[in-house]
């Protein structure tokens, strides 16, 4: 039976999700499952997460759905006749932790009535990664909104870019959530620079899965 899960949103796409689930798979040794890749799908999030990691235990399961064109799921399944439904995903069996990668934000549509956040199981810790931009305050807390709206699990917010003290401060007070770790805005990432944070952020991240 799977120990504990991960699933990892952010606010909006390309905001550092497929990095930082590369970092909590190496810190907790977790297996990983991105359900469905939009694009890319020679070179995508699991490709790139299982160059990231250096630990041996870690397993990188198969995407549910691999759609070639880099746009919301919902149309690029429609681009390749697939039928994308919530009910054919069907979460890898480990006896591992498994981190789940969304794909966008929470509210991406998979077809005409999903969308990612019926992807997010009750017994999921939900991690919120929000990047640092003009905007990202907002998109913050809405994200915040709309999972506490549908009664899911947010363990906490991972910041990503520079550090940035009023919009961290400010979204700290509002939401009241725990701040698991920052990423700041490297000149480049590798296994190395995954490992530091992995270290860094093991503690806080084992607390969460004790
Ligand atoms: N802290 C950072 N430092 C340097 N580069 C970063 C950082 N965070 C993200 N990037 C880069 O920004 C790009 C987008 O990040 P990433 O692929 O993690 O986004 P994502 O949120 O996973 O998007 P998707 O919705 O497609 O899954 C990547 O090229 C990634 O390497
Ligand atoms: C293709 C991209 N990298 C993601 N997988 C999907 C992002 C969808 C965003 C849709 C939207 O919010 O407008
Ligand atoms: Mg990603």
């Amino acid at each position: 039976m799977t120990k504990h899960t991960f699933f990892i949103t952010g606010i909006s796409t390309d905001v550092g999700k497929t990095l930082v689930s590369a970092i909590i798979t190496e810190a907790l040794q977790a297996d990983y499952f991105k359900p469905v890749q939009a694009g890319d799908i020679e070179h995508g999030d699991k490709e790139h997460v299982e160059k990231l990691i250096s630990n041996a235990k870690t397993t990188i399961h198969s995407n549910a759905f691999e759609l070639q064109t880099p746009m919301s799921p919902h149309a690029a399944a429609t681009i390749d006749g697939i039928a994308l439904s919530v009910n054919d995903i069907n979460r890898p069996k480990t006896n591992n932790h498994l981190v789940v990668e969304g794909a966008g934000g929470l509210l991406v549509p998979l077809n005409e009535t999903e969308t990612i956040t019926d992807l997010i199981k009750p017994t999921d810790n939900v991690i919120i990664v929000s990047r640092h931009y003009l905007g990202s305050i907002n998109h913050t807390l809405l994200t915040v909104e709309a999972l506490k709206q549908r009664k899911l699990t947010v363990r906490g917010i991972i910041f990503s870019g520079n550090e940035h003290p009023t919009t961290e401060h400010i979204i700290k007070k509002m939401t009241g959530l725990p701040i698991i770790g920052r990423v700041d805005d490297e000149p480049y990432v590798d296994s190395h620079v995954v490992l530091e944070y992995a270290e860094r952020w093991r503690k806080n991240l084992q607390k969460l899965s004790s």
